[in-house]
């Protein structure tokens, strides 16, 4: 062909290369990185090192990161590092406080990257990116599933007036082999692995509240990222595996208060460590029979017009938790003042965000 196309062989850049940071909590070396380092390598890793301070953290040859430890988190946040979790891995939220980026992805060191039916490598970051840059539907369900995706779109009847969509806030992944069952369920079933792929993604309905995992999960740090605060757990606390829970549970009303959306199914990872289910009935059990009136808390928790910004949103929600939650413990009047001291921590590092209400529905912008 005269004058064929000449095509480059420079490699396409990594999809949002500088505007993603990956957050990774740690208590252990990140040698999980080299199964994902064809996906991540390109982008900035924020590790928050729980535990001991003074233990060394490996971090293969390569990868562009910065490693917060705890002695790290109290010199930057000083008092305000009270809110931050020690010895859980709610000790991640550090890493969305300090990132600078629009873009959150966090993900456990114990996952891996999983292949889907056809043998194929899934490549977790790109699908979060995907889910993210699209908008949502929580406003009518599409029988379709994900309308924006190569080869669906919006059924029949399904209303024009609401085909734009809403604004992604966040895109919450799933896992092969190890699920993420609760203490009773792993003592029930310990053999019990998730082998099932589900090609699909959903759009949570408003009104309706999630159990939020935070081993594989993304979100628009812009948009919602002062929701994202990973409850008070671990050392000194009455209750553990619930910090993502909670986060899932504040984020979710707020989305539902601010016309955005959440959307949970691909994609998948490979869980591959069970965590000690008796560690974690030790954790959990609080939490456990805590959780029903949790839910209907937040299932009747109302923001008014004037919760116009996610901090707004956070605050009026930390006034209810103390006004409504400490007759169920104390600890929920420590965790309401620790929801202040978070949005003081974010708003010092970040910005008060008195524009984020105007942000654009624009999902690109
Ligand atoms: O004290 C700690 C314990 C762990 N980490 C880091 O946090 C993640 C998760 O640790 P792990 O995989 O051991 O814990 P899981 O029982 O699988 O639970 C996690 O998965 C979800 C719930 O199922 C939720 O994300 C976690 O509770 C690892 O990166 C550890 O290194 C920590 O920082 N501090
Ligand atoms: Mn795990």
């Amino acid at each position: 062909m005269a004058g064929g196309a000449t095509f480059s062989d420079a490699k396409p850049t990594p999809i949002l290369k500088d505007e993603l940071d990956i957050v990774i909590p740690t208590i252990r070396n990140l040698d999980f990185l080299e199964m994902w380092r064809p996906y991540f390598e390109p982008y900035h890793l924020i590790i928050v090192q729980d535990g001991d301070p003074s233990r060394t953290v490996r971090v293969p040859d390569g990868f562009d990161y910065e490693l917060f430890n705890r002695n790290d988190i109290n010199r930057i946040l000083g008092p305000k590092a009270s809110c931050i979790s020690f010895k859980d891995s709610a000790c991640r939220c550090f890493g969305y406080l300090v990132s600078k980026k629009k873009y959150i992805f966090t993900i456990d060191d114990d996952c891996f990257v999983a292949k889907d039916p056809s043998g194929k490598e899934i490549n977790a970051l790109e699908q979060h990116v995907k889910n993210l840059l699209n908008p949502s539907t929580p406003l009518f369900f599409n029988t379709l599933y994900d309308p924006y995706r190569e080869g669906a779109d919006f059924v029949r009847g399904y209303p024009f007036s609401l085909r734009e969509g809403v604004p992604t806030a966040v895109s919450h992944g799933l896992w092969l082999n190890i699920p993420d069952y609760d203490a009773p369920t792993q003592l029930a079933k310990p053999l019990e692995r998730n082998t099932r792929f589900v090609d699909a993604v959903l759009t949570i309905p408003k009104g309706t509240l999630f159990p939020m995992c935070g081993m594989n999960l993304a979100f628009n740090r812009q948009l919602i990222g002062p929701a994202m605060y990973f409850g008070l757990m671990g050392d000194g606390q009455p209750i553990g595996r619930y910090d993502d829970m909670w986060a899932g549970w504040c984020m979710k009303v707020i989305c539902d208060h601010l016309g955005y959306g959440v959307k949970t199914g691909l994609p998948y990872i490979w869980h591959s460590k069970a965590s000690n289910p008796f560690v974690n009935l030790k954790k959990e059990y609080n939490g456990i029979f805590w959780q029903e009136e949790l839910i209907p808390f937040f299932q009747s928790a109302v923001l008014t017009k004037e919760c116009t910004t996610v901090q707004k949103c956070y605050l009026e929600l930390s006034k209810q938790v103390k006004a409504k939650l400490g007759k169920i413990d104390p600890y929920f009047l420590k965790l309401a003042d620790a929801m202040v001291t978070w949005v003081e921590a974010w708003d010092e590092l970040n910005g008060s965000g008195e524009n984020s209400s105007n942000l654009t529905n624009d999902p690109e912008k």
